[in-house]
């Protein structure tokens, strides 16, 4: 039964291949994220964690095997349709923040409401909330470089989450902080996730996060491996 997965891995396997030059990463990879639940990947630097969360989100091409996101085979669908399918049922979350520097904390975070149909308004009330429940209220009129790292972050963390996704993807998004401000943009990004019931994929190489989620898988030779919550 695969009746609440919001994403799922089928025999999924990805080798890169340039010229001569063939990079085997994983293979054989099958899990299943469910609504509301958030899983942490964690696994060694080149191990393939950002190239699974690429493949989760559409925006690279398995070598073998499916995703699944909402149901939908994400290899049956035209370049337009994927893209579609992400802007309306994941959100993305970058070690770097990725917000546009000509616009304003409020309007990136409304622009993928309006991208999605939305009126102005009520993008821009959604926005506005969302932005003010990670503390940012005071700070909707600044553009990213008028932002600190930990407030770009959380921009970013509530453009993710604005069109309520059914699964946020995120990679590293804490891991350009210090430590104290990357506990609390996780914690804000975890609170705001379980109070939409939006499920996670967090990409991590730190241990103590990955604990504050409910699954813990770990990228290993090109494997993955479910680790019992004691062995974080
Ligand atoms: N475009 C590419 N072409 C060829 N090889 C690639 C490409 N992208 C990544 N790789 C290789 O694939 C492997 C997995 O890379 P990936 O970025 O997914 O690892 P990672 O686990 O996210 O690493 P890190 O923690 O260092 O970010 C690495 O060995 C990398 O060298």
């Amino acid at each position: 039964m695969h009746g609440d997965a919001v994403v799922r891995a089928e025999n999924l396997g990805k080798t890169y291949s340039e010229g001569k030059l063939v990079t085997p990463v994983f293979g054989g990879l099958d899990f299943e994220v469910h609504a509301g639940e958030t899983v942490a990947v964690l696994g060694a630097s080149g191990a393939g964690k950002s190239t699974l969360l690429h493949l989760l989100g559409g925006l690279d091409t398995p070598t073998a095997g499916e995703v699944y996101v909402a149901g939908q085979r994400m290899s049956a669908l035209s370049d337009a349709a994927r893209g579609q399918l992400r802007n309306r049922a994941l959100g993305f979350v970058y070690q770097f923040h990725h917000l546009l520097p000509e616009f304003t904390a409020l309007e990136n975070v409304m622009l993928p409401v309006v991208l999605a149909g939305s009126d102005v308004p009520a993008a821009r009330q959604r926005a506005q909330a969302l932005l003010e429940s990670v503390g940012l209220g005071p700070r909707l009129e600044h553009k990213p470089g008028e932002l600190s790292g930990g407030e770009r972050q959380r921009a970013a963390v509530a453009r993710a989450l604005v069109n309520h996704p059914a699964c946020v993807l995120g990679d590293e998004p804490t891991g350009n902080l210090d430590e104290r401000t990357a506990a609390t943009v996780f914690e804000q990004m975890l609170e705001l996730n379980r109070a939409q019931r939006t499920s996670l994929v967090l990409v991590t190489h730190d241990r103590r996060l990955a604990r504050k989620l409910d699954r813990v898988l770990e990228l290993h030779e090109g494997r993955l491996r479910e680790v019992a919550a004691a062995d974080v």
